[in-house]
């Protein structure tokens, strides 16, 4: 059997990611190569990807070596996949979720970002965690800061901000633990959709059988439902990274708790709910807390931000 080709982009979280599924596949003795392929999104980094348009700009290269076979599959941190892929394309897996909290990140031994007398200057470049640190802590000032994660960790050290807002997988997974100086609430800064998990994307000519053993050996299975539902959430609400909504899925004995909401981009407005049911309803499961915040103003917050979005 020829090797699995895997397509990545190549900054070193990606690549991290792409090792990390080709270490899956051989476990299961499967013979694996990475391709590097470049995106708009990593050549773009002076614009906010809010502003590109966030549909597709990390993914659309990697779709075409997919389409064209060029690579058997494309991994990708399963955070920045819109909700509904372009037609021909799926995601077949999602790796076990790790730790899904957003972290503060900083080479400075001591950051208070609760007391409003200590003024704190925090890179991000997340308009979900830009308008949640409005809502929470309106004291915190922010600055745009993008690029992959040691460039932004460059910047912050070179004095562009105090501390870095991130994901606690990338930081982790890129080795920056020993710089994590706080884990943030799950109930404030609840995650973007996907947080924390891998996913393997693949286009409908994949071979079925190729298909079957990559799944068997690299999807897990839990993630699964709570990303499923997370993701059917997100199809409602139309969100891409640019904008502030946020949900995550936990999964006990066979049932999906889901809890997501919206924030406005000024941090004014916050709306959350949650719903329970049957981990094999995580679709719907998905779609009702969609509704219910939509119903309860939500579907106000969302077309203000589109309006702001394309000033
Ligand atoms: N927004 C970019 C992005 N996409 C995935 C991760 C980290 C890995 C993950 O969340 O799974 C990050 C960095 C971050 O948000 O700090």
């Amino acid at each position: 059997m020829q090797p699995i080709k895997i397509g990545t982009r190549g900054s070193k979280l990606a690549l991290y990611q792409a090792y990390h599924i080709a270490d899956l596949l051989k476990e299961k003795g499967l013979q694996t190569e990475i391709v590097t392929i470049e995106t708009k999104g990593d050549k773009i980094l002076d614009v906010s990807i809010s502003k590109i348009g966030s549909k597709g700009v990390f993914t659309e290269e990697l779709e075409d070596q997919l389409a064209s076979g060029e690579v058997d599959i494309a991994v990708h941190s399963a955070k920045d996949m819109p909700s509904s892929l372009p037609e021909g394309f799926e995601l077949i897996s999602f790796t076990e979720r790790e730790k899904v909290n957003d972290i503060i990140l900083s080479h400075k031994p001591e950051i208070d970002y609760k007391n409003p007398e200590k003024p704190l200057l925090l890179g991000t470049s997340s308009t979900r965690r830009v308008a949640t640190l409005k809502h929470f802590y309106p004291h915190i000032q922010t600055v745009e800061v993008r690029g992959n994660l040691q460039t932004r960790i460059k910047k912050m050290e070179s004095g562009v901000c105090d501390a870095l807002l991130l994901a606690y997988a990338g930081a982790h997974r890129m080795g920056y633990d020993d710089m994590i100086r706080h884990e943030l609430s799950l109930d404030e800064f609840t995650p973007a959709v996907g947080q924390g998990s891998i996913a393997v994307e693949a286009s409908h000519r994949l071979d079925s059988d190729l298909k079957k053993l990559i799944i068997a050996a690299t999807h897990h299975q839990q993630t699964g439902y709570r990303l499923i539902a997370e993701r059917s959430y997100l199809k409602v609400l139309e969100g891409g990274c640019s904008i502030p909504v946020f949900c995550l899925a936990n999964y006990q004995n066979g049932t999906i708790s889901l809890n997501g909401g919206i924030v406005s981009l000024d941090g004014q407005e916050r709306i959350q709910h949650s719903i329970s049911g049957a981990a094999e309803k995580a679709e719907e499961l998905g779609k009702m807390l969609a509704e219910k915040v939509i119903q309860s103003g939500g579907d106000r917050i969302l077309a203000e931000i589109k309006r702001n979005l394309n000033k």
